[in-house]
């Protein structure tokens, strides 16, 4: 991404100290890009330390600035902790969080054991809603006004079938953040939500159209616009959000799919005439994806 990529001023963050989960990576990574841009010190966690570093490296080499790595597994609520004190002690309170963070795979429903559903709640609903906690507890105690952006999908309002678990997860960190839009208005402290339409990034492709390599996303004849979203159009509606000249936006959830939801439900319905074998072979190349990255994991 480049300065001119972005529709706002020079400066407009900053003085803001922002953490993206899962910053490291896809759009979480184009999100950290736009703040660091637009001067805020940015910290990125996720569990591969390296990819972390590599992010902030690069990053920080194409636009200058500050940008942190902080290895933490969003699922365990001491290494929040751990990484929240690294963050206020070197600094002061973050200014803005966002609950970018997600882990999904396709899958039949009645192929999915309670673990499987745990692997993937447990970053999207339970971590995220752990991250704002942690955050909002902090914020509270010490006076300190915040904005809170959460990453969801726009199967919030019509689900979506083969990802359950992340449908239910997303839809709970949107009535999360609707309900503490309310109860902590008058601390300062806003949430927002960004329901991205399909921007294609690797994470997503391996797990979600798995058995596609490159091809996946090539054919756009069910995307009103012919095009998938590109990365700057996302980076753009999160500056907003974030910027203290939004602060009278609360509570909503802004879809970003070129009014794809609304003309085909934006899901995995088609996967219904998948064959067992196609479902096999999904379930293995899912599987291979998730060894790759494990292998990569300090946190
Ligand atoms: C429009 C697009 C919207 C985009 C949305 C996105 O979120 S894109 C973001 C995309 N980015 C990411 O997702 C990035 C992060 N993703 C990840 O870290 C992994 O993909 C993770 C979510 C599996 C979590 O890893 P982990 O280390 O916690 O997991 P683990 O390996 O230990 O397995 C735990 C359980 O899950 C089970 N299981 C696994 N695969 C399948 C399958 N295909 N089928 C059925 N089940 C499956 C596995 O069998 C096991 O249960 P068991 O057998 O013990 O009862
Ligand atoms: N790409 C798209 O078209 C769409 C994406 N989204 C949402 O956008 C967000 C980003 O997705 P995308 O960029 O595509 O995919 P990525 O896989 O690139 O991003 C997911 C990030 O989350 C991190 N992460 C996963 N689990 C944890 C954990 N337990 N603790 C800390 N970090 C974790 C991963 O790093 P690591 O594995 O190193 O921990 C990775 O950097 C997600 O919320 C996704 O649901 C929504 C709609 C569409």
């Amino acid at each position: 991404m480049t300065r001119d990529d972005l529709m706002f001023r020079d400066g407009l963050l900053n003085g803001h100290r922002i953490l993206v989960t899962g910053g490291g990576t896809g759009l979480g990574k184009v999100m950290a890009e736009a703040f660091l841009i637009l001067g805020a010190e940015v910290f990125i966690c996720g569990r591969r330390g390296n990819v972390l570093d590599e992010t902030a490296e690069e990053l920080m080499g194409q636009h200058g600035g500050k940008m942190v790595g902080l290895a933490c597994d969003i699922r365990d609520a001491d290494a929040i902790d751990d990484m929240l004190d690294r963050i206020w002690n070197n600094g002061g309170a973050l200014t803005g969080l966002v609950n970018n963070a997600a882990g999904n795979f396709v899958s039949r429903t009645q192929d999915l054991s309670m673990r499987g559903f745990d692997a993937i709640s447990n970053i999207v609903f339970r971590g995220s809603f752990a991250v704002t906690l942690a955050c909002g507890k902090r914020w509270i105690d010490q006076g300190v006004s915040a904005s809170v952006l959460s990453i969801l999908a726009t199967w919030v309002w019509n689900g979506s079938a083969f990802t359950v678990p992340s449908a239910m997860s997303k839809a709970g960190i949107n009535v999360m953040s609707q309900s503490l839009a309310v109860e902590w208005a008058d601390k300062g402290i806003r949430l927002n939500c960004i329901a991205p339409g399909t921007f294609p990034t690797e994470g997503m492709s391996a797990r979600l159209r798995p058995t596609e390599g490159g091809s996946a996303f090539r054919d756009t004849t069910d995307y009103p616009m012919g095009r998938v979203g590109r990365m700057p159009e996302l980076a753009n509606l999160a500056a907003f959000l974030m910027s203290p000249q939004a602060e009278y936006v609360s509570g909503q959830t802004i879809a970003i799919d070129g009014a794809r939801y609304l003309a085909t439900g934006g899901n995995f319905s088609s996967m219904r005439s998948w064959t067992d074998e196609q479902w096999a072979e999904a379930r293995q190349s899912i599987r291979a994806t998730t060894a790759k990255d494990k292998a990569q994991r300090t946190a």
